[in-house]
């Protein structure tokens, strides 16, 4: 089962009109379809020993200070959690397949609002920062299945910081069905916009104790 708690009813515009008053960035950005925003939090978090979602880089935990970033940008933030875990803020729960990986979030946010484009992004990249949602948004290509970064090293589509747009719902349920599990290979199969990351520590992710303790913002 999904499971979707909606604390406070929101009510929509028929355009996302998203206004960031602080940043250079700072414009406003009309897209014909609603943009919701997931942070994936699902993992088993082995390496890390403890959950990601709830280390404290920025005076919060990190799905708090990722809830507060995404929020001016999108209509709905949403955590991303597995059945075993719980969370204050707005969450959808895994579906139950028989896979286990991020796509399983994304696909369980699609089956529960599959008309919407949905941006993705890990708990675990501490250094993202509006100016790099700002940038995503503004170079996001709804006509794309996707608008993704280009890792810098391996050239690959980074899957863990996407805008999905609603047509991407399609071929991820044929690739579920297909028990596949890589969201990279599913965005290097499909015209995707590929961007260059402004900064390429922006992407940086945190897997380990060691790398919690030793990491400075
Ligand atoms: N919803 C959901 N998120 C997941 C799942 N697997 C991984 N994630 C998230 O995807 C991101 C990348 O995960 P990984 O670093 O590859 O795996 P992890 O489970 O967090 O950590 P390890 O167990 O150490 O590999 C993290 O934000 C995870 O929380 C899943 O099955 N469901």
């Amino acid at each position: 089962m999904t499971e979707v708690r909606h604390p406070k009813p929101e009510i929509q515009n028929p355009m996302t009109e998203i206004q960031n008053p602080k940043s250079e960035s700072s414009k406003l950005i009309a897209h014909s379809s609603k943009l919701k925003a997931l942070i994936l939090s699902g993992g088993k978090s082995t390496r890390m020993g403890t959950e990601k979602r709830l280390l404290n880089y920025h005076g919060k935990t990190q799905e708090q200070y990722l809830y507060d970033l995404l929020k001016p940008f999108c209509d709905e933030v949403f955590v991303s959690i597995n059945a075993n875990q719980q969370t204050e803020l707005p969450y959808i729960q895994d579906l139950e397949l028989s896979v286990k990986s991020p796509i399983v979030g994304i696909f369980s946010a699609f089956q529960q609002f599959p008309d919407v484009a949905w941006l993705v992004i890990a708990c675990d990249m501490p250094l993202v920062s509006e100016e790099t949602i700002a940038f995503l948004i503004n170079n996001r290509n709804p006509e794309k299945y996707a608008t993704a970064f280009e890792n810098p090293e391996e050239h690959f589509p980074e899957p863990l910081l996407t805008i999905f747009e609603a047509k991407f719902f399609e071929p991820l349920q044929v690739f579920i069905q297909q028990e596949k599990k890589s969201t990279m290979r599913l965005l290097q199969s499909l015209d995707i916009e590929l961007l260059q990351i402004p900064d390429a520590k922006m992407l940086k992710n945190i897997n380990t104790a060691e790398e919690f303790r030793s990491f400075q913002l």
